[in-house]
């Protein structure tokens, strides 16, 4: 595996989880295989979870971590090839991507979507000029569409925490949120569930008009009605994002979407799960969040892991 740019770059989701677990239980025991390596961790947005858990990962494999926040501290960037550059842009992607690639040797890449031009976030204008011009493999640390080392963090969670059953029902539900978040974290944890059609029904949940990309939620189910969605569900993943179709805006903050204990009730004593960072008492209620059945404080640590068995499976392949 060169880059991790998708969930679907991974040779196995299935396979990788397990291995993921299983390095768990020995996080050094790869240090040799990073030595004398470099990544750099350029971010165009905030972090938190991201940024500190990708350094730990290339640390646990004796990498050399690198950090930039670009957005504040590099240079504006052009994207445009053959633009004559007289306005307020300072330095071509080209020229950036191909210097970087000489001090590291991965880069990974946060760049959120700017929520105002659909066609240029769908084809993930940073992301894939970095992959086009960089010379060193890209790791996606949450693009304009997609956030697949989240995606993999929730399915090792999932299959740490899933009950013994022989389908499960996974419920993907919207909550609201009074700024226009990306798409994202839905996409990726849509792709990653839908990647598993014999463990999981999928169930997607929001009010009309807030539908993700038909292309990414192929074969799960539409359910207006989020407490119907939520009848018999084994995990409910909760997370807001802003219109797809009136695309970035916020059309709804009904906060009768937030998640509450009374939801949770009609569920199979699901889990909780959200990427975080969450608001609470508007995405989700204290009492759900601060109960046993939530396990985003879990679902957080498997970042660590999740990063570390994508830069394994990248270093690997530079050898
Ligand atoms: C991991 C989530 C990052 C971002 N969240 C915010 C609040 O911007 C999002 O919704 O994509
Ligand atoms: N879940 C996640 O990616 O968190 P950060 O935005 O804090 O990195």
């Amino acid at each position: 595996m060169k880059h991790y740019l998708s969930i679907h770059d991974l040779p196995s989701i299935k396979d990788t989880v397990k291995e993921a677990i299983e390095l768990k239980k020995n996080p050094l025991k790869d240090q040799a295989l990073g030595k004398n390596k470099i990544i750099g961790l350029l971010f165009f947005n905030n972090s938190l979870r991201t940024r500190l858990s990708t350094q730990k990962a290339a640390l646990n494999l004796g990498m050399e971590p690198i950090v930039m926040n670009f957005g504040a501290e590099g240079w504006q960037l052009e994207f445009e090839d053959g633009t004559i550059m007289d306005q307020g842009k300072s330095e071509h992607v080209k020229e950036a991507a191909e210097v970087i690639s000489q001090y590291c040797d991965i880069i990974a890449i946060r760049a959120f979507a700017g929520l105002e031009d659909k066609e240029k976030d769908e084809a993930e204008e940073v992301l894939s000029a970095f992959v086009k011009y960089a010379t060193v493999p890209i790791l996606n640390m949450e693009s304009s569409v997609g956030h697949p080392l989240q995606a993999l963090a929730d399915a090792i969670t999932i299959e740490e925490h899933k009950p013994a059953k022989k389908k499960l029902k996974l419920v993907l539900s919207w909550a609201p949120h009074p700024r226009a978040l990306p798409h994202a974290v839905g996409n990726s944890f849509a792709e990653m569930a839908l990647a598993h059609e014999d463990d999981f029904e999928v169930v997607i949940t929001h009010p009309e008009g807030y539908e993700l990309s038909p292309e990414r939620t192929k074969g799960a189910t539409i359910e207006y009605d989020q407490k119907k969605a939520f009848e018999g569900a084994d995990f409910i993943y909760t997370k807001n994002w802003s219109s797809y179709k009136d695309y970035g805006k916020v059309a709804n903050t009904d906060s009768s979407w937030m998640i509450t204990a009374d939801k949770m009730a009609v569920t199979d004593n699901a889990k909780f799960m959200h990427c975080l960072p969450v608001r609470r008492n508007v995405i989700v209620a204290d009492e759900v969040i601060d109960s046993e059945n939530s396990i985003v404080i879990k679902q957080a640590n498997n970042r660590t892991y999740s990063a570390q068995i994508v830069l394994k499976k990248i270093l690997e392949n530079l050898k």
